[in-house]
C-alpha cells in the first residue's frame, strides 16, 4: 500500500524540489499544497506523514501543529524551518511535532532519514496493536476458559462482574485448575486490556529477590544490583499484576505488599523518590487463605485487603462431561500445532477418561491428551493411549461410587494396563489368582486377551 505524505510550503520552487525527492521512493505518493488551510482541509484523504514549513502565509507552524493534532492525534508531522532558534525548535515539539529539520544543504537527505525513521515506529506501532489483539482474541472469554458444567458456570458469572469492575479478584482452586487462565481472561476483556498484565509467582522467586521483584531496586542497592530496575508493580501500571501462590509469601514481605498495595505507590530498594501506580490486582492460590490466618501463616489486614471478588475454580473431576469437551479441545490444539487432523476420542477412551479424578486437573488431562495423540494410531484414540503417570493416593479410583467388585476391576485394570496385560505379572503384584483376572475379562470387566 502506498505511503501518503503531505508537504506544505509557500515557497513554489522549494515544495516542488521537496516533492521531486520524496517521489524518488516509488513507495510514497506526495501532495504538495502550499496553505495552511489547503493542508487541513485535505486531512480526511489519511496522510501517514505532513512535512510543513514553520513560516506559512497563513499560520505559523506551531497553530498549524496544534490544528492537526486536534483532528487527527497520531499523524507525524515533520516541520521544516529557516529558524534556527532553539525556543521554536522546543515549543513545536512541545505542540506534538515529530522532528524538527533546519533548511540548509543537508535538509532533503535528513528529510529522507526522518522519514524512513516514522514509517519504521508506524509499522511497528501497527504490528504491536495487531499483536495485541491476536492476544486479546486468544484470551477471550469463550476461547480460553473451556467448560460448560454447571460448577464452572457459577465460575463464569464471577469473572463476567470482576470484567466489568475494577475490583480486586482472588482466585483459588486446586493447582491446574486454571487460575492463570482466569486472570488473564479478566484482565484481557477488561478496560485495562490495553496496558500491560504482569505475572509474578511467589514459590518461584527465591525469598530474598521477591521484595526488589515488586518494588525494583536502584543501581547499588545491594550487591547484584548492577542497574537500576523497575518493580513489577511499576510495569504494571494502567493494567493488571497478578501475584500467583500469594500464600507463599513471608509474613514480613506481607507486611511490605499490605502497605503497597494499601497506598498505591513504593519506593524502590535503595530508592528515595515514591512512584505511583494503579493497578488491578488479581491473587491466586491453592491454599485455604482462610485456614492460613487462623493458623497465623497469613496477615488477616492483608487477606481482607486483597480478597475482593473471590472466584473459586471447581476441581475437574466435579466438572462432570466437560473433561470430555475440553480433551476434544487439546486434541483440535495438538492436530492444528502438528499439522495433522484430529485423531477421533473412542468410546473406550472417552469413558477411562471420566473415571479418573485428575489430581492434577486440567494441565493433567492437556498432558494426558498430548500423550494420547502421539501414542495413537490410525486417527483413533483407544483405551489403551490414555496413560495416567499421576496416581494420587485415590487417584485410580472412580468419581462415582461403585461396588467393591467394580473397584476390583478398575485395580485390575489399572494394572493390567501397567503391565501391558501380562495377567502372570499382574496377579503376582496383586496377589490374586491369575483364573480370578481371566474370569473378569472373560465377563467382560477388566480388558485383556481372553484365552488362557
Ligand atoms: N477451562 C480451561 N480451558 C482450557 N484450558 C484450560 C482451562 N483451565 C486450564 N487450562 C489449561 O490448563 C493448564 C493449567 O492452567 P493454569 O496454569 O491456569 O492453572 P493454575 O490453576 O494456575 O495452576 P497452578 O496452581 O499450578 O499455578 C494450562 O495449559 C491452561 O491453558
Amino acid at each position: 500500500m502506498s505511503f501518503k505524505i503531505f508537504i506544505v510550503e509557500d515557497d513554489p520552487w522549494y515544495g516542488q524540489m521537496l516533492l521531486h525527492h520524496l517521489s524518488l521512493n516509488p513507495d510514497y505518493t506526495v501532495e504538495l499544497y502550499t496553505t495552511a488551510k489547503e493542508c487541513l482541509s485535505n486531512l480526511s484523504s489519511n496522510p501517514q506523514v505532513i512535512c510543513t514549513d514553520y513560516g506559512l502565509p497563513d499560520m505559523n507552524g506551531e497553530s498549524l501543529v496544534s490544528k492537526i493534532k486536534a483532528n487527527n492525534q497520531d499523524i507525524p508531522i515533520v516541520v521544516i524551518s529557516g529558524q534556527e532558534e532553539i525556543a521554536v525548535a522546543v515549543n513545536l515539539l512541545k505542540s506534538g511535532a515529530s522532528e524538527y529539520i533546519i533548511k540548509n544543504d543537508h535538509t532533503t537527505d535528513l528529510l529522507w532519514k526522518a522519514i524512513l525513521n516514522i514509517r519504521e515506529n508506524l509499522s511497528l506501532k501497527s504490528e504491536i496493536n495487531d499483536l495485541k489483539e491476536q492476544l486479546r482474541e486468544k484470551h477471550s472469554f469463550e476461547k480460553s476458559i473451556i467448560g460448560q458444567s454447571d460448577a464452572l458456570k457459577n465460575t463464569f458469572t464471577h469473572i463476567e462482574k470482576a470484567i466489568s469492575s475494577n475490583i480486586n479478584v482472588s482466585i483459588t482452586g486446586e493447582t491446574g485448575t486454571g487460575k492463570e487462565v482466569v486472570a488473564k481472561a479478566i484482565h484481557f476483556n477488561s478496560i485495562r486490556s490495553k496496558k500491560r498484565f504482569v505475572a509474578v509467582n511467589m514459590a518461584a522467586i527465591p525469598r530474598e529477590l521477591i521484595e526488589s521483584e515488586l518494588l525494583g531496586h536502584e543501581k547499588g542497592a545491594f550487591t547484584g544490583a548492577v542497574g537500576q530496575k523497575p518493580g513489577k508493580f511499576e510495569e504494571a501500571d494502567g493494567g493488571t499484576i497478578f501475584l500467583d501462590e500469594i500464600a507463599e509469601l513471608d509474613l514480613n514481605l506481607q507486611s511490605k505488599l499490605l502497605r503497597v498495595i494499601q497506598e498505591r505507590e513504593c519506593v524502590r530498594i535503595g530508592g528515595n523518590k515514591s512512584i505511583k501506580f494503579n493497578v488491578r490486582l488479581i491473587t491466586a492460590t491453592h491454599k485455604n487463605l482462610m485456614e492460613e490466618v487462623k493458623e497465623g501463616n497469613f496477615r488477616e489486614d492483608l487477606y481482607y485487603r486483597i480478597l475482593g471478588l473471590p472466584i473459586e475454580l471447581p476441581p475437574l473431576r466435579n466438572r462432570g462431561k466437560d473433561v470430555l469437551i475440553l480433551a476434544r479441545h487439546f486434541i483440535k490444539e495438538y492436530a492444528r500445532e502438528n499439522k495433522i487432523s484430529p485423531p477421533i476420542l473412542s468410546e473406550g477412551a472417552s469413558d477411562k477418561l471420566l473415571k479418573y479424578n485428575f489430581p492434577g486437573n486440567v494441565r493433567e488431562l492437556k498432558a494426558v491428551i498430548d500423550l494420547a495423540c502421539v501414542m495413537c494410531d490410525n486417527g483413533q484414540i483407544t483405551e489403551q493411549n490414555i496413560r495416567y503417570h499421576t496416581v494420587s493416593e485415590n487417584g485410580m479410583f472412580t468419581i462415582t461410587e461403585k461396588t467393591l467388585r467394580e473397584y476390583n476391576a478398575d485395580i485390575i485394570s489399572f494394572f493390567m494396563d501397567k503391565y501391558n496385560n501380562n495377567v502372570l505379572e499382574v496377579s503376582k503384584k496383586l496377589d490374586i489368582g491369575k483364573s480370578t483376572i481371566y474370569n473378569m475379562i472373560k465377563n467382560g470387566e477388566v480388558p485383556g486377551n481372553k484365552a488362557k
